[in-house]
């Protein structure tokens, strides 16, 4: 997969340089491509905001060195066709699905934006010529797009075949399409078997794969609703099976 990301901040990416997304881009499984959206820019202060039109707070960035760094980044006639990923606090709620999906995709462009947001002119013209989403992975305030972004791209990289190591696994993640559909995942523990007085539930030390099977789930269960009540409700009838309710 290859993911391009324009920001007026690329040293805010150099995480992506550690771990398994640093790993994965040595190995080629990623190319990850950074630019600076300020390289678009042509005056002497390389100048990507202004003061919004009909007033109010704040600045937007303006819409011309957006348009040039997609034109730059994309080409005229991309092949495969990227999709654009808008971060933004006004878009779609992330979710392990949209990075299920979008782990499908060969090429994904993400804009950081800044300020009170991109000229919505960018979104409508990239639109043209690209698929766009905006995306937001939640309701609270951030600086801009960076760190949204540093989220999107970790969540969808780990689901790419090689990215995780043979130890880990995204099937049993929380909120792992199919068997922990909407579900948080429980308590996880590993050795010693006692600790500060703490014994590991005895189940984990039976070998008994069925009982644990059934023990993290009905564990998942008891802290999805206590922890997010709302994710059990908005699940379908047929999630929840008879031992389930039980718990
Ligand atoms: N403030 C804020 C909140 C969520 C979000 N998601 C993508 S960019 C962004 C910015």
């Amino acid at each position: 997969m290859r993911i391009d990301i324009i920001t007026i901040f690329p040293d805010y990416f150099t995480p992506l340089e550690l771990s398994l997304i640093g790993k994965a881009r040595k190995s080629g499984i990623l190319d990850i491509r950074l630019h600076d959206l300020r390289s678009w820019t042509h005056d002497r202060h390389h100048t990507v905001d202004d003061t919004p039109y009909g007033g109010g707070p704040g600045m937007v960035m303006k819409p011309q060195p957006w348009g040039e760094a997609l034109d730059a980044v994309v080409g005229a006639a991309p092949d495969p066709v990227p999709r654009l990923i808008l971060p933004t606090p006004s878009g779609v709620p992330f979710t392990q699905r949209h990075a299920a999906r979008l782990a499908g995709e060969p090429w994904l462009v993400f804009a950081c934006g800044r300020y009170e947001g991109i000229d919505s002119r960018v979104a409508v013209d990239a639109a043209r010529r690209m698929p766009v989403e905006e995306l937001s992975i939640g309701d609270y305030v951030l600086a801009g797009g960076e760190s949204a972004t540093l989220v999107m791209v970790e969540t969808v990289s780990r689901l790419l075949p090689g990215v995780l190591g043979n130890t880990e696994s995204a099937e049993q993640d929380s909120f792992a399409p199919g068997v922990m559909d909407d579900l948080v995942e429980g308590p996880v523990y590993t050795k010693p078997a006692e600790w500060r007085g703490q014994e590991v539930p005895p189940v984990l030390l039976s070998g008994h794969h069925g009982a644990v099977d059934r023990w993290r789930r009905d564990e998942a269960l008891r802290r999805t609703a206590r922890n997010r009540p709302e994710l059990l409700r908005r699940m379908a009838p047929d999630r929840l099976d008879r031992r389930d309710r039980e718990v």
